[in-house]
């Protein structure tokens, strides 16, 4: 299937406030793409329009040649003749048929012929994983497994294109784990493309190929997981994308305290302008012996949280508060003062947005 693509796409439910404003987002053919962001900004519905599920007030979306949603021309395709499978948090099992049998249900209503129905509903609880279970009872099943038997029936179908919404949000830490890993590894197997939504970070960078942050209503950014990582757009993304998140110190007019000696580095590193803010991630700041070209600074522990594998320092640096996270043993104990540094500062503008020309000027240097 080719690339689904909004285009200027808005909603405004009943003449209120626009729950989507504007957005342009291309979904390419086979990728995993994470529709991300808190609670409200617009997300379902994003997902609610590709299906079909709700109409958009303005714009377009199509796939390849395909329009699906014209508001101008008044062309709306309805959810059955879009030819997507959909799975939300409330996945409704039937109760009263078995496993197979509910993989079989939507196979049944396309009228597919029996022989060929059991071996598709077999070859889809096998990708999940539930084949084993086919003769029990939606009851009979962990919610885990339910929620298996819910993608396997969605599967079946064989859909080019599959909406998932928090698919699982009703999972224990332990099977959401395991789902994940399933979900890339049906992702690799069927080539089919996803879209899914969540407000979950990591469940967007452990999973996805493309990740679309969204705020308000509005796509703040679109991009590999990693790169978003690494290059956060604009502080909004910087803040909602890491845990524990990146602490971005305001740089005002006369900056003192920890803002004047992050200013007064990136001044002598050659920062092409004075930035709104500069943000450090917690795995970034680092203890010991800096390298000539981080920036650095005395810091008294006030607190070491040792959590396994990792180990969160709370420092009191300058005038400000600031968290730094090590995978090695940290060996300090409140009050000590240590020397930490990072040599990877983020940069943004009196907008918010990252000044990349610093990012440029940092390859250089
Ligand atoms: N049917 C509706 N009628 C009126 N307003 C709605 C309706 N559905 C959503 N909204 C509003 O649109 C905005 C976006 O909602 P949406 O459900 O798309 O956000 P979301 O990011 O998916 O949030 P969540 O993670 O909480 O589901 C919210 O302000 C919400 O209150």
């Amino acid at each position: 299937m080719p690339n689904i693509t909004l285009s200027a796409v808005s909603k405004s439910y009943g003449g209120g406030d626009h729950a989507v404003k504007n957005l342009d987002l291309v979904v390419p053919d086979g990728a995993f793409m994470c529709l991300l962001g808190p609670s409200g900004c617009g997300k379902t519905t994003t997902l609610r329009m590709i299906a079909g599920l709700e109409q958009p007030t303005g714009g377009t979306i199509a796939v390849g040649d395909r329009v699906l949603d014209c508001v101008e021309r008044g062309l709306y395709v309805p959810p059955e003749k879009r030819g997507m499978g959909l799975v939300f948090q409330n996945y409704a099992l039937w109760p009263h048929l078995s496993v197979r049998e509910n993989v079989e249900f939507g196979l049944r209503m396309r009228k597919v012929p029996a022989p060929e129905r059991r071996a598709r509903a077999e070859a889809a609880l096998k990708m999940v994983h539930v084949d084993a279970a086919m003769d029990r009872y939606p009851s009979q099943l962990s919610g885990g497994q339910q929620q298996r038997v819910a993608l396997a029936r969605m599967l079946a179908v064989n859909p080019s294109v599959l909406l998932l919404d928090e698919p699982l949000s009703n999972l224990d830490a332990r099977l959401r784990l395991e789902m994940r890993a399933e979900l890339k590894r049906i992702h690799e197997e069927s080539g089919a493309t996803i879209v899914f939504v969540t407000h979950d970070q990591l469940e967007a960078l452990t999973m996805a190929t493309d990740v679309a942050v969204m705020s308000d209503g509005e796509l703040q950014q679109l991009a590999a997981p990693m790169d978003m990582y690494a290059r956060p757009a604009n502080r909004f993304v910087a803040e909602f994308v890491g845990s524990p998140p990146m602490a971005i110190v305001d740089v005002g007019p006369s900056p003192a305290g920890l803002a004047g000696s992050l200013l007064r580095h990136v001044e002598s590193r050659g920062a092409p302008e004075r930035p709104g803010g500069v943000g450090i991630r917690p795995e970034a700041l680092r203890f010991g012996a800096p390298p000539a070209s981080a920036w650095r600074e005395e810091a008294l522990v006030e607190a070491v949280l040792p959590a396994g594998s990792s180990w969160t320092v709370r420092l009191r640096i300058l005038d400000a508060e600031l968290y730094a996270l090590s995978y090695t043993p940290v060996e300090a104990a409140p009050g000590d003062v240590l020397t930490c540094w990072t040599d990877q500062l983020h940069l943004f503008g009196a907008d918010g947005a990252r000044m990349s020309s610093w990012d440029a000027a940092e390859v250089r240097a």
